[in-house]
């Protein structure tokens, strides 16, 4: 069954955008699990623009379910996650300056890399999850490093649903064939929202966790976030 993960950077946008503590990102927590999500994602960039690294320390004693937290590791990124002992790690490609994530990582020529970091995870109990594009060799690359799971990269999905679902949704079908045989667990995020979640779900319903959170925030500005999470969740769930 698929797990709804909450992504709550944009929460904190919101808060730095004043410069005070409102709103919370505590709070958000608590109320994002109480009204039914299954995870909280945080990405905590290098510049701080959002979640910052004492958000992450904040919010860890509010976990009822579970925290994955998004990141270059850096020996920064790899401190925190194993200080908080976190329950994913979730490795993105990204540098320093990129407004948003945009592409996933290559397996092939990271790999060394790839696979000391993970063993690290591993050796702390932090469940490893890559940041892929659906292309075949990547996902057969990510097998090579040890990670348990990889997350899909799904802008290219959403950004061709509306003209295209089934050919959007293709490549993203094969991918998760393959790492399935391969025995790789399977997230996926990025630019998922009402509109296309719940086809990607059909299309692909051994998807382990979604992490969502520019499309959720921005819902729950006029449905509330109780209503946007139920919303979210009936996507999900047959
Ligand atoms: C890896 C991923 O897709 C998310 O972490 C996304 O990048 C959110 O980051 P921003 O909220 O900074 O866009
Ligand atoms: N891993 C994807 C994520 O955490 C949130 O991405 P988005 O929904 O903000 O695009």
């Amino acid at each position: 069954m698929t797990r709804l993960s909450v992504n709550i950077n944009k929460i904190a946008t919101l808060r730095n955008s004043r410069g005070g503590s409102i709103p919370s990102v505590v709070e958000a927590t608590i109320n994002c699990q109480k009204f039914g999500a299954e995870g909280i994602t945080v990405h905590p960039r290098p510049d701080e623009r959002h979640i910052r690294r004492q958000d992450v320390y904040d919010i860890k004693p509010h976990i009822t379910t579970e925290l994955n937290i998004e990141g270059y590791p850096s020996k920064d990124f790899m401190k925190l996650v194993i200080d908080v002992k976190a329950d994913q790690a979730t490795l993105v490609p990204d540098k320093p300056g990129q407004l948003t994530s945009d592409h996933g990582w290559d397996t092939i020529k990271n790999e060394s890399f790839l696979r000391d970091v993970i063993s690290e995870l591993k050796s702390h109990g932090i469940r490893a999850s890559i940041f892929v594009d659906p292309d075949q060799k990547m996902v057969e690359g990510a097998k090579k490093v040890g990670t348990d799971r990889i997350e899909l990269y799904t802008e290219p999905y959403a950004s061709g649903y509306m003209a295209d679902p089934e050919k959007a949704v293709a490549p993203f079908v094969a991918a998760s064939k393959l790492a399935k045989s391969l025995g790789l667990g399977i997230n996926a995020g990025h630019d998922l929202n009402l509109k296309n979640l719940k086809y990607l779900i059909d299309m692909i319903p051994y998807i382990e966790e979604v992490s969502i959170g520019h499309a959720l925030i921005a819902d729950a500005l006029y449905m509330g976030l109780r209503n946007t999470i139920q919303e979210y969740l009936e996507c999900i769930k047959p």
